[in-house]
């Protein structure tokens, strides 16, 4: 990269956002830039500049784009390429009117990674000009906390995010992530930092999902056990086991007053005995401080799940997955449901230092913090809005579990399923409803779609 002239990198990523318009506009019934009408809004640093010389290249394929500068200062070269393209610029941060009232496309150049959150008022006047036209914003939604996700004050909501080198934050979580619209990554050979925020991939998934050694038992695959589920709430045992129970470890048992049911359904369930993972509280009622308590005594590590999360007073001794939703979050640490939903990378993380264990905090894009604030936090990405139903987090639990009793670490267990749960309410839902049953279910055929890796084997 030092050898790279300079401004190099703002032309390969003008050329990038330059083909993802272009793709688009065709997305969108335009035959691509020739006749389309671009309108470019520009803020005062180099977001803008990616904007301006992305607008010079559709300009020469012919389009008519006029750049509306909403700053006193904008990127000189970016100006003067534009204008060289045949493109117009209107300063002031009033349109001139050459592009609305049938603009096919806003690019949102007004600020990237070196904005603060909201926007002026400059800003807000020139999107409302534009309304009703689509979006495409350069590298970041303008007006959004990028290093955060979060959002405070007015933001662009766009249909497409065009970014450079990697997925941001404010890419992978809410409430940003749904401000960004579709995300496409545009690579321009950037030395990158380490990450503090992550998401898995089909090929991370892959590695990490336990698969029989040749010479494997039922034992060395892991035993989980699960303390679920009550004579009030039976469903969620069965369901915790339907998730715990496809497989991937080589032994699942149950205790609890769901028993029968479960064995009837699960003729390879056993009951109680040594397990390398307990799954506590999902639908446990009253029973959930002792699930808590036989779980805990036993050593290993646990997943905790709803009831028993209110069981919770601190640390527990042992590694521990808490799967709140946010209304769960909030009664742990005693904050509003809403603070939780509009913070989440900020209350997992507060909640996974303060109770010692992996957070994984339900929701759209699902937010896993460790204890360790040197690990990156995971945002789960996989998933259909039709998966908000009934029993799916008992069944996230068990899945889950049975991870866990497999060997893999607490953020892995907890990532990956998340990962693979998301994924299987994908395939059952097909673009339909789908129930916590159809999810589990779905889980085995995800699995065997997984690309091939050289996993570990147990
Ligand atoms: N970092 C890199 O290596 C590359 C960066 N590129 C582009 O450069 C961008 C970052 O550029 P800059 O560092 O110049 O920063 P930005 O262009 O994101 O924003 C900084 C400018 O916006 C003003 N500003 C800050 N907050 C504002 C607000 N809320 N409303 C209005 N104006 C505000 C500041 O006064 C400053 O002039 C990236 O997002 C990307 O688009 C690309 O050209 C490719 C290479």
């Amino acid at each position: 990269m030092a050898d790279l002239p300079e401004g190099a990198l703002m032309q390969r990523a003008a050329a990038g956002l330059a083909y993802a318009i272009i793709d688009f506009l065709r997305e969108r019934g335009r035959g691509g830039a020739y006749g389309s009408r671009v309108a470019l809004l520009v803020g005062s640093g180099d977001n803008g500049g990616d904007a301006l010389y992305a607008g010079a290249i559709l300009a020469r394929r012919g389009a008519r784009v006029e750049a509306v500068l909403l700053s006193d200062r904008a990127h000189e070269g970016g100006v003067a390429a534009l204008r060289a393209a045949g493109g117009t610029v209107a300063s002031g941060g009033v349109s001139t009117g050459s592009t609305s009232g049938g603009t096919d496309v806003v690019v949102d150049g007004i600020v990237g990674i070196g904005g603060k959150p909201g926007l002026r008022a400059e800003a807000e006047a020139a999107l409302a000009m534009f309304e009703g036209a689509p979006v495409v914003s350069v590298d970041t939604p303008s007006g959004v906390c990028v290093d955060t996700g979060e959002v405070d004050g007015s933001h662009v909501s766009a249909d497409l995010t065009v970014t450079f080198g990697t997925y941001k934050p404010c890419h992978l979580l809410d409430p940003a992530a749904s401000a960004s619209g579709r995300v496409e990554l545009v690579d321009i050979g950037l030395d990158l930092p380490a990450p503090s925020v992550e998401s898995l991939e089909a090929e991370d998934v892959a590695a990490l999902v336990p698969r029989p050694a040749p010479d494997g038992h039922k034992y060395t695959r892991g035993v989980v056990g699960l303390r679920v589920g009550s004579a009030t709430y039976p469903g969620a045992a069965l369901l915790a086991v339907s998730g715990a129970n496809t497989g991937l470890a080589g032994m699942v048992r149950y205790v609890g007053t769901a028993a029968e049911w479960v064995k009837r359904h699960n003729p390879e369930v056993v009951g109680d005995g040594q397990a390398q993972a307990w799954v506590v509280g999902s639908g446990s009622a009253d029973g959930a401080n002792s699930a808590l308590a036989f779980a805990r005594a036993s050593g290993v590590p646990l997943v905790i799940d709803a009831d028993s999360l209110r069981a919770l007073t601190g640390p527990l001794g042992v590694p521990a997955i808490l799967t709140p939703h946010a209304g769960e979050l909030a009664a742990l640490i005693r904050e509003d449901r809403a603070d939780v939903e509009a913070r989440p990378l900020h209350y997992a993380r507060l909640a996974a230092k303060r109770y010692h264990a992996v957070v994984l905090l339900k929701g759209r894009r699902t937010t896993i913090a460790s204890p360790d604030p040197a690990t990156p936090v995971r945002v789960n990405t996989t998933g259909t809005s039709w998966l908000a139903t009934a029993g799916s987090g008992d069944v996230l639990g068990g899945l889950i579990g049975s991870l866990l009793a497999a060997g893999l670490a607490p953020i892995d267990a907890a990532s990956a399923g998340a990962w693979l749960h998301g994924a299987a309410a994908t395939l059952a839902s097909a673009g339909g409803p789908v129930t916590a049953s159809g999810v589990a279910s779905a889980i085995p055929a995800v699995i065997r779609s997984l690309p091939a890796v050289s996993p570990r084997s147990r």
